[in-house]
Parts: C-alpha cells; sequence; structure tokens
C-alpha cells in the first residue's frame, strides 16, 4: 500500500488541508459544551433573556463555522481520494497492458478485473477516511479529556475510568472483525467471479439448460457470503451496547459527583452538563475511530494486492532495434536480402509457466518473403502456440526465432507488431463504427484502403447491405453481427496494416469453404506479398501453401508442400484422407 502513496503526490495541498478544516471543525465541536454551560449557568440561573440570546448566536455561529470547515474538508479529502483512486486505476491499466501474456495468464483477467475495480474502489475510500478522520478523531478523544480537566480535575477522573474501558471494548470488537472482514471480502470475491463467468457464458449456460445448477451455485455461494455478513455484523452489534452500557454508567458516575460537587458549590449545573457533552463526543469519535481502522484495513489489504500486481514486472525484455522489413539486413553479409528468410524457427521449443511439459517441440522452418505457410494438425498440437510466438506473445523457451535475419527478442516490440498482421480463432470486435474497427490496423488508412482490405477480406459484400455502410455501429463485442461476420471483419483489420506477416489462426473457421477459397485467392493475389501464416484443421484450406507444417503433439510431423506431404507424411494422410476419403479422391 505504501508504494501506492505515490499517487497522492499530486494532492499534497489537498492532503494537508482536509485534515486541517476537520481539525478546525473539531476545535469548534470542543466549545460548543462550554457555551451551554455558560447558558444554563449565567443565561439560564440569571433568567437573563439577552444573554441566552446572545449564546444562542454563538452556538449558531458555531454550528455554521463547522459545517463551512467540514464541506471544505470533505471537498479537499473527495478531491485527493478520487485523484489517487484515478492515478493508480491509470498506473495498473498502463502496468496491465504492459504485460506478457504469460503474466496476464497467470493472474487471470477476472482477478485483474477486480483489482482494477473494486479493490480501487475500496483502497480510494480508505484515503478519503484517513483523510478526514485520522486526525480529527483522536483529536476530538483527547481534546474533550483535556477540557474535562480544565472543567473539573475530579470529576473528570471518570474519564480516566471510562476511557480505557471503552476503548478495550471499541477496539477489541474491531479486533475479532477484522479478520473476519477479510473473509467476508474474499466470499464477496468468489460470487463476483461466478456472477461474472456466469453472465459471459449465459448462452452456454442456457443451451446446456444449466440454470438450475448455475442458480443454485449462486445461491450456494450467496448464501457462504451472507452468513459470514451476519455473523460478522452480530459481533459487530454487540459494540453499541456495550460501549452504551459504559458511557451510560459513566455518565451515571459524573451526574451523581457532579450533584455532590453541585451541592457543596465546587461545581455549577452548566459544567455537569458540559462534562455529560464530552462524555457522548469521545463515545462517537472511539466508534468512528474503530470503522476508520476497519475501513483502513480493508483500505490496505487491497492497496497491497494492487500493488502486488503492479510490482510484476514483465518477465520479457522489450529490444532496441525498429523493425525495417525494406532494408533487413543480415549479420551475415554474403547472404542476398531475398535470401533472408521473413521467418525462421531454429530448434525452438516452448514451455508456458506451470505447464508439466513441452507444447513445441524442436521446431525449425523457414518461411520465405512472400510465401503461404500452412499449419495443420490436430487439437491442441501447437498450432495457435507457434503462430503466437511470431508477434512475440510468448518467448520461445528453447531455440531462437528469427524474423528477417535478426533475433526477435533484438526488435521493439511494438515496431515488431506494428508490421504483423494477426487476426485470431475469437473475432473480437469494439463499440464502434466498422471505418473506427478498421482503423485499429492503421489509424492513418484513408477509406480507399479500408475499402480495399474489405474486399480482400470479403467483406464488401455483408458490409454494402448495412445501413451506413463504413459508418455501421457495432455493437459491444460485434454482437450485432454474425460469426462469419466478424471474422471477415477481423481479416480486414489485420489487413489495413498492409502487413509484412499475416497470421490467420484457424480465422476462417465460419467462412464456408466457397468464401475461404475467395479469401484465400484475395491474399495470395495483394500487391505487398505479405508472408502469410495459416492456421487451420481443414486441409483445403493449407493445401495450396508453399509449405505446410504438420503438427503432432507440439512436433513437426512433417514439412513440405501438399504433393511431398501426401507422400511421406503418414500424420498429414490422415488427416487429409480423413477429410477427402481416398476412393473420392481418385474418383475425382
Ligand atoms: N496460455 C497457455 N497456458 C498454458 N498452456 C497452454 C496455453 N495455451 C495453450 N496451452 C497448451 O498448449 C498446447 C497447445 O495448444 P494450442 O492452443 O497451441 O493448440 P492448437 O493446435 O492451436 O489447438 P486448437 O486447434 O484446439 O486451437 C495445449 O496442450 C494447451 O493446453
Amino acid at each position: 500500500m505504501k508504494s501506492l502513496l505515490i499517487y497522492l503526490k499530486n494532492y499534497k495541498k489537498e492532503s494537508v488541508l482536509a485534515p486541517l478544516f476537520k481539525m478546525l471543525e473539531a476545535s469548534f465541536e470542543l466549545l460548543v459544551p462550554l457555551v451551554m454551560a455558560a447558558v444554563i449557568d449565567v443565561g439560564i440561573a440569571d433568567k437573563n433573556e439577552p444573554y441566552i440570546i446572545k449564546m444562542c448566536l454563538v452556538l449558531i455561529a458555531l454550528g455554521l463555522i463547522g459545517l463551512v470547515c467540514s464541506i471544505t474538508a470533505q471537498y479537499f479529502s473527495a478531491k485527493a481520494a478520487s485523484g489517487f483512486g484515478t492515478g493508480v486505476r491509470r498506473a495498473l491499466f498502463e502496468h496491465i497492458q504492459n504485460l506478457t501474456f504469460t503474466e496476464m495468464d497467470t493472474i487471470g483477467s477476472s482477478t485483474l478485473i477486480t483489482r482494477l475495480t473494486s479493490d480501487i474502489n475500496q483502497a480510494q475510500a480508505g484515503v478519503n477516511l484517513v483523510l478526514r478522520l485520522f486526525l480529527r478523531s483522536p483529536f476530538i478523544v483527547f481534546g474533550a479529556m483535556i477540557m474535562a480537566f480544565t472543567v473539573d480535575v475530579q470529576a473528570a477522573l471518570i474519564f480516566v475510568v471510562v476511557i480505557p474501558v471503552l476503548s478495550v471494548i471499541v477496539f477489541g470488537v474491531m479486533l475479532v472483525t477484522m479478520p473476519l472482514y477479510r473473509k467476508v471480502q474474499s466470499h464477496l470475491d468468489s460470487v463476483l467471479l461466478t456472477t461474472r463467468e456466469n453472465l459471459a457464458g449465459a448462452r452456454v449456460i442456457r443451451a446446456f439448460n444449466k440454470e438450475e445448477e448455475e442458480r443454485e451455485r449462486f445461491e450456494e455461494e450467496n448464501q457462504t457470503l451472507t452468513d459470514a455478513q451476519k455473523f460478522v455484523g452480530r459481533i459487530s452489534g454487540l459494540m453499541n451496547p456495550l460501549t452504551y452500557i459504559v458511557v451510560n454508567g459513566g455518565i451515571i458516575a459524573l451526574i451523581y459527583a457532579g450533584a455532590v460537587r453541585v451541592n457543596v458549590g465546587d461545581l455549577t449545573q452548566g459544567e455537569v452538563v458540559a462534562l455529560v457533552n464530552y462524555m457522548s463526543q469521545i463515545l462517537v469519535e472511539l466508534v468512528k475511530l474503530a470503522n476508520l481502522i476497519i475501513t483502513v484495513t480493508k483500505a490496505v489489504a487491497c492497496g497491497n494486492r494492487i500493488g502486488g500486481v503492479l510490482k510484476i514486472q514483465p518477465d520479457m525484455q522489450d529490444g532496441d532495434s525498429i523493425f525495417r522489413p525494406a532494408d533487413a539486413i543480415s549479420k551475415d553479409a554474403a547472404q542476398r536480402r531475398e535470401d533472408i528468410p521473413a521467418v525462421e524457427f531454429d530448434h525452438v521449443s516452448l514451455t508456458y509457466k506451470g505447464a508439466a511439459g513441452e507444447s513445441l517441440t524442436d521446431i525449425t522452418f523457414r518461411a520465405m518473403r512472400g510465401q503461404t505457410i500452412g499449419i495443420i494438425g490436430g487439437t491442441g498440437s501447437g498450432k495457435s502456440s507457434l503462430v503466437n510466438m511470431i508477434p512475440r506473445f510468448y518467448d520461445a523457451t528453447c531455440g531462437m526465432i528469427r524474423i528477417f535475419g535478426n533475433d526477435i527478442r533484438d526488435y521493439k516490440t511494438e515496431s515488431l507488431r506494428s508490421h504483423i498482421g494477426v487476426v485470431l480463432q475469437k473475432a473480437v470486435l469494439f463499440k464502434g463504427t466498422i471505418a473506427e474497427n478498421l482503423r485499429w490496423g492503421n489509424e492513418k488508412a484513408s477509406d480507399e484502403e479500408l475499402e480495399e482490405a474489405l474486399e480482400i477480406s470479403q467483406a464488401k459484400e455483408f458490409v454494402d447491405q448495412k445501413p451506413g455502410r463504413l459508418e455501421f455501429q457495432i455493437e459491444q463485442g460485434g454482437r450485432n453481427l454474425s460469426g462469419g461476420q466478424k471474422q471477415r471483419l477481423t481479416i480486414a483489420r489485420a489487413l489495413v496494416r498492409k502487413p509484412e506477416i499475416l497470421i490467420l489462426d484457424d480465422s476462417a473457421s465460419a467462412l464456408d469453404f466457397a468464401t475461404d477459397a475467395a479469401l484465400r485467392a484475395a491474399i495470395r493475389s495483394m500487391k505487398d506479398d505479405p508472408t502469410v501464416f495459416i492456421v487451420s484443421q481443414r486441409a483445403s484450406s493449407v493445401q495450396y501453401a508453399d509449405q505446410i507444417i504438420v503438427l503432432d503433439d507440439g512436433r513437426a510431423a512433417g514439412i513440405g508442400t501438399h504433393d511431398e506431404l501426401l507422400v511421406s507424411c503418414p500424420a498429414y494422410q490422415e488427416i487429409y484422407y480423413s477429410q477427402f476419403p481416398k476412393e473420392a479422391v481418385s474418383n475425382g
């Protein structure tokens, strides 16, 4: 949490003024019992109406000044706390953008959402409360005690007994409830997690008639949370009756001792009332202090969780060369520019963090400029893992990847990725117009370039039918488009970048065969001639590639052209003939 306090540094003035104004308010509050005493002892005792009115006006003035101080303090503390929250949120968001996929996989997106939302809100609420109360409450407790001593030392001795007893009760309850509140928080996290998962998978849940089971799961977690809250609420609930018993006991003692001393003329009635008021003020502030400590403890726990994420250093070092494929040079001066492979895997293996074994093992191949590389293999054979290493979503754990002759790790990741067009398995679009979505590929792209990309990605026809065409509004997650339409737009988005390397990771799965074939033909005829990686489970999608890499359980079972593999690679034969039975092929 300490490390987060730097986000308050732009709010130094507010962080000083808020507690100061609260103390000012408290000082005026401490004067009120004395004025009350004067009203009773002088005004009422002497039936001095003008004096009573004057003192009432003083009371109103004290109240008004206190109110202004309180509002001012509230303003400064709210400004500092919301500025703090905004700063932390911005820093955390930026930090998450820099984390590698390995780190994001390890933390999990649900956890990151909780850190960015409820954890930051709790930390912000903690800062707000601390700024307002951390000086004010102790100030009132000690101030009221000192004032009591100035009124009457003997009667004030009752405070010396009552305050420690009150403190023991208030802080005892707090100590017991604090770990319980932590438990409540973790139950709340589980409920949030379940809710998020449930909402994200609502369609699947309904399709599989799992509503009842999901409802029961939610009920169970919600009930656990409710029980935990009730339990901690019951213990917290003890605080008020116990403290009031002690305070009322103290007040009885004060009144009794006061009455005796009033009788002998050592104390006035007004002073007894002032002492009672000070006792009540102390009680209120001790309860506030306990609540402050509970909130701060929660805020510190949340702050530590946020700090934990901020502390994670991305384990992927950024290179410092700018990726310029046009003037790619090789360290080997004798090598001709055209002979430098666009992508080269040199005995590459990949083990995901925490995984039991390798997902890719000893992969070696060269993809020359303008070539199309097909990657085929069964589910989980490592196809996505292989292409994900080209834009450095993951780094090789063994071996080396070279892009245009240089170690991939030497390039600045941002510049490397700006020349790679990636179309992932899951088509993700964002709320906004079609044009806005396409310009993610290149924000400076002209309308003509967008049209060209739509043409190649076979999206033009359906975009023509949408009202407003490029200005058609895509809803959140692209829910007003079909799966195939979304896929075509994500392909167009990657093409707008005019990439040197284009990766299509099973991204034509929602397209019919004819559209898939037209797409591949259009990509082949692109004038910029990118190196294309097509990942697919369909043999028809890769069979015309210059090279096909057949993956089997993370290993390259064969690399070659369709004709070569059909002769030499049993794994490829198995895939191909399972989709195009031998009889059909020979008859055709
Ligand atoms: N982020 C990850 N963390 C840990 N293991 C992973 C991760 N991504 C993939 N794997 C594992 O690596 C192996 C290869 O997965 P990959 O997604 O590359 O296969 P694939 O051939 O693309 O499969 P599919 O055709 O089903 O998409 C699998 O065993 C998978 O469980």
